[in-house]
């Protein structure tokens, strides 16, 4: 069977009686970045919750690959291949750069951090797989000099690289970007730009939620826009653009200048 991606079916939820989603329904394929974009409180975090199940949607479903997760908690969802990231950065303080991405690649399976603290031989031969795989990501994205360097004391564009390349150790078949460039430099930008193609390029469903609208042209496949809680249109970076309901209610008059998506 085709992997089917993240498939999010009729959502809808409300808070205290005011509706924040209504009926959003939105495919996010394997091997493709697929954007969520849209002006301040139209729900995009609303929806990134339910897709990882940190909230319960009132109406609809959510499936990864194949598999009804509508009523499973976010570590059933981790299991079936669902990873996230948030808003805030979300590192473990008090742990290197290089042990906060060993922390990932355990979470992907194998014999697991507690029997590793106990020292099994089946957890070294895990470990050792685990560390070798967070000293690649390292080298992807340019971090090794920083290896052993206590996290805390990355600047927070490098800090949110190495949240980015723990997800990625889970290598996770869904993931749900929440705005990933927030506060970066410019240099930061290009480098989440980067490893975000590549995740899609490896085959992973990528569903970025995002305001940074020059990467967002640039680097997805597909964008669909919240508007009020309601998508009000989806289709390639192009169309979007230039679709005046889109311009009227978030990209405003200057859209044109925005860059397009970089041919290959
Ligand atoms: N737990 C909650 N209780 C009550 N209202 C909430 C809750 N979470 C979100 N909301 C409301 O739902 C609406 C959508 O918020 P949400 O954060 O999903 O929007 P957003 O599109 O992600 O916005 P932004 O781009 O600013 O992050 C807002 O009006 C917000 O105040």
């Amino acid at each position: 069977m085709t992997d089917e991606g993240l498939v999010i079916t009729g959502i809808s939820k409300s808070f205290g009686g005011v509706r924040v989603l209504r009926d959003v329904s939105l495919r996010a394929r394997p091997g493709a970045v697929t954007a969520l974009i849209g002006p301040n409180g139209a729900g995009k975090t609303t929806l990134a919750n339910i897709v990882s199940g940190f909230e319960r949607p009132d109406a609809g479903r959510i499936d990864v690959s194949g598999h009804d997760l509508t009523r499973r908690g976010p570590d059933r969802r981790a299991t079936a291949g669902l990873a996230r990231t948030f808003q805030n950065l979300e590192i473990f303080t008090g742990l290197t750069v290089i042990d906060n991405v060993v922390m990932g690649a355990y979470g992907r399976g194998g014999a697991g951090l507690l029997s590793a603290v106990v020292g099994l031989p089946r957890a070294r031969r895990a470990d050792r797989r685990a560390r070798a795989a967070a000293e690649e990501l390292l080298d992807r994205f340019r971090l090794t000099a920083l290896a052993d360097a206590p996290v805390e004391s990355l600047p927070f564009g490098q800090a949110k690289l190495v949240e980015l390349a723990r997800v990625l150790a889970l290598e996770p078949r869904v993931v749900v970007l929440d705005e990933p460039v927030a506060g970066l430099p410019a240099e930061s930008v290009r480098a989440v730009g980067e490893q975000v193609t590549r995740m899609a390029g490896a085959g992973a469903a990528v569903l970025l939620i995002e305001h940074n609208m020059r990467l967002v042209m640039e680097i997805s496949d597909h964008i669909a826009v919240l508007d009020h809680g309601e998508l009000l249109m989806e289709g390639e970076p192009a169309e979007v653009r230039a679709d005046p309901r889109v311009i009227e209610a978030y990209l405003g008059p200057d859209a044109d200048r925005i860059a397009p998506r970089r041919e290959s």
